[in-house]
């Protein structure tokens, strides 16, 4: 069997659940990467995205509180490549321990990798990237005294985030870079935290201050590497129809078709499962003979034994939908 080329997409709530310390993100990541081996083991050749939302919301947060006008906040933009640096350095740390635990001998390497966004994209306008740690209401309005210029938004029913800017991928920079990694054998980790925002300008590109969606770019990325499955790991085995509602059902093997009427029907929670729904529809629709696959971490074993998860194709044989 050919090996087949996965993009992994890991969210960034799934490295930092409860304990933002560097020390439990790491042992997260570390628990991730037994799984995300299991790829390596079967034959395949992997790439890995992750999110970023909780870590460089705190970033920001950790500016703020320490800035003085000799030791500045740095931009958006260099807060999400900070991420990249450390969450990088904690899943290639993670993976290189794992693959020689089995005795694989694999390079795992961090590209920092930046993503073309477009100058006039309405997004920047409107913010909804939830990003950083949950607030109560009351947490809220204090914030927003001390910061007139902060957005918030309700998350998927666990309480409010700070928003900000998340334009849609036009283009990953590095993506020739990360795929001539993939085919020398080393597993790239790369578009971390959706990638670095920047716009063409002549030979330049210029940081721009925003969080691109990491399921986005990791579905544009998927595709410019030429990957036979899109893998977006999250919180939850499947995606729901009537999520939390007496009448929950999961989506097991579900066609473009299916999912496009699902949306239309209000199903997908916005700045969650919304994206991750849109941008498995973007990777089958460009690739029709690929597969793109939401599940959990912990399911990972079951996906890649049964094939247990919620697979979307071109056309679908579920039963249930
Ligand atoms: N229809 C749905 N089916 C499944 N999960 C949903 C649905 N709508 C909203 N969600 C929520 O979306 C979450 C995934 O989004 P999020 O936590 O933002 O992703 P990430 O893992 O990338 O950080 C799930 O854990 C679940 O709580
Ligand atoms: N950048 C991004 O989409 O991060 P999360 O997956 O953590 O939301």
């Amino acid at each position: 069997m050919t090996a087949r080329k996965i993009v992994v997409a890991l969210g960034g709530n799934a490295i930092l659940a409860n304990d933002a310390s560097a020390a439990a993100q790491q042992r997260a990541l570390r628990e991730t990467a037994k799984y995300l081996v299991k790829f390596i083991q079967q034959g395949d050749s992997l790439i890995i995205s992750h999110g970023n939302g909780p870590q460089v919301g705190n970033i920001l947060l950790q500016q703020a509180a320490g800035s003085t006008p000799d030791n500045p906040e740095m931009p958006l933009d260099t807060a999400v490549a900070m991420t990249q640096g450390s969450i990088g350095y904690w899943l290639q740390n993670a993976m290189a321990a794992e693959l020689a635990a089995l005795g694989l001998e694999m390079d795992v390497a961090t590209v920092v990798t930046q993503v073309v966004v477009d100058e006039h994209d309405p997004a920047f306008d409107t913010p909804t990237k939830p990003i950083g740690p949950f607030y109560s209401r009351e947490a809220v309005s204090v914030l927003k005294s001390a910061n007139p210029g902060f957005h918030f938004v309700e998350d998927a029913g666990r309480g409010y985030r700070r928003v900000v800017a998340s334009p849609r991928p036009v283009d990953v920079v590095e993506a020739g870079a990360v795929n001539q990694l993939a085919k020398a054998g080393v597993i790239p980790i790369a578009a971390g935290g959706g990638g670095i925002p920047v716009v063409r300008q002549g030979n330049q590109l210029i940081g721009r201050e925003a969080v691109i969606d990491k399921d986005f770019a990791s579905e544009k990325l998927a595709e410019r590497v030429g990957a036979d499955q899109l893998i977006i790991l999250t919180a939850v085995d499947h995606v729901y129809v009537n999520f939390n509602q007496p009448q929950q059902r999961q989506l097991t093997t579900v066609s473009v078709n299916e999912l496009r009427q699902h949306i239309a029907d209000g199903q997908f929670a916005a700045g969650s499962m919304l994206p991750k729904v849109e941008a498995a529809i973007e990777f089958v629709t460009h690739r029709p003979e690929g597969q793109a696959v939401i599940t959990s971490l912990s399911n990972l074993g079951q996906f890649i034994e049964s094939g247990s998860g919620t697979v979307v194709s071109m056309v679908s044989a579920d039963a249930n939908v």
